[in-house]
């Protein structure tokens, strides 16, 4: 193919080319204190606002796990939001990122609770508001070894950390974790031959933290415990054959409806003492349908 030789003008030119034109006549004003602030307009705007904020935030943040590896950068999406009252416009958006960014300079966002509630009296008291919430959802990566080589390979669930605070109330903390799981079905196993269909499941447990909950035992590693200790077998990124037909075997002789794991993840939930409440789903990518199997269920323990 004959290559064609361009004679290419410079950038600017390029530029108009495709559509670029010189600036208009700017006459509004470049300085930030003879600019109006509409977001600051006070007026009955008819209704309180529960929930204003930013989602969907793209941001590094370094965990600490009791599991390998202890520590470890992950990248979080983050929601901030805060309460508006009816007499407000609006919310200063900016205040929510300059209140990360303030975080990330001084030594790296860190998801502790402790933190998050610091975090979040801050973030009420930039806003000049009342209240303040934070979400960060992250996945989070474990070590897990094959049962038998010992094989180490990295498995990761998704977790999220939920803290708001009130003004003269004080803070909630939640999270939640969703991890995958092996799930052999009872219902197969029983009726049949030989063999029994199996499948992956997903466990999600959302937990409200009590209030003097101080992070001793790391929340993570104890809901992945509390699904996979209970599900038919666990899932493994590395397995040699002396591996699968252990991890064939254990499921074999644990097998679990989607019932069956939310009553046995509840029960170890409701020994915890660092939980509050709780609510916990399971849903079975069954693999002898094209349809998921689903159970959930709440308790709190006041
Ligand atoms: N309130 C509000 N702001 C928005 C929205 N969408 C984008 N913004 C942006 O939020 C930015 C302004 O943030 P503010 O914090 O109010 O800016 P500011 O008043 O200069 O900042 P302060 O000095 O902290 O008051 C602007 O760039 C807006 O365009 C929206 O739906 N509501």
């Amino acid at each position: 193919m004959m290559t064609r030789k361009i004679n290419l003008p410079p950038k600017k030119e390029r530029h108009k080319l495709f559509g670029s034109v010189e600036p208009g006549l700017k006459l509004k004003p470049t300085e930030k204190e003879h600019m109006p602030d509409l977001q600051n307009a006070k007026m009955d705007f008819l209704f309180t606002i529960d929930s204003v904020g930013i989602s969907n935030v793209k941001h590094p943040i370094m965990l600490k796990s009791d599991l390998n590896p202890k520590q470890q950068t992950t990248i979080a999406s983050f929601k901030m939001t805060s309460k508006i009252s009816h007499d407000s416009k609006g919310t200063n958006m900016s205040r929510f990122t300059e209140q990360l960014e303030k975080y990330r300079q001084n030594g790296g966002f860190t998801p502790s609770i402790k933190s998050l509630f610091d975090f979040t009296k801050e973030l009420a008291e930039r806003l000049k508001q009342k209240d303040a919430s934070i979400e960060i959802k992250f996945p989070w990566f474990y070590e897990r070894k094959g049962p038998s080589s010992e094989l180490i390979g990295l498995n990761h669930a998704e977790a999220t950390i939920t803290v708001s605070y009130v003004k003269d109330v004080g803070f909630t903390s939640s999270a939640s974790l969703t991890c995958a799981v092996t799930t052999l079905c009872p219902c197969s196993k029983e009726i049949s031959e030989y063999s029994a269909h199996n499948q992956r499941g997903y466990v999600t447990m959302n937990v409200e933290f009590t209030e003097d909950y101080n992070e001793e035992k790391d929340w993570k590693a104890v809901l992945l415990n509390a699904a996979e200790s209970n599900a038919s077998a666990m899932i493994h990124p590395v397995l040699k054959r002396p591996d699968e037909k252990m991890v064939t075997e254990t499921a074999y002789e644990n097998p679990r409806f989607v019932e069956d794991m939310v009553r046995l993840v509840a029960a170890d939930l409701y020994e915890l003492d660092f939980v509050q409440a709780f609510t916990v789903e399971c849903r079975n990518e069954e693999s002898i349908h094209l349809h998921d199997a689903i159970a959930s269920l709440s308790y709190r323990k006041d």
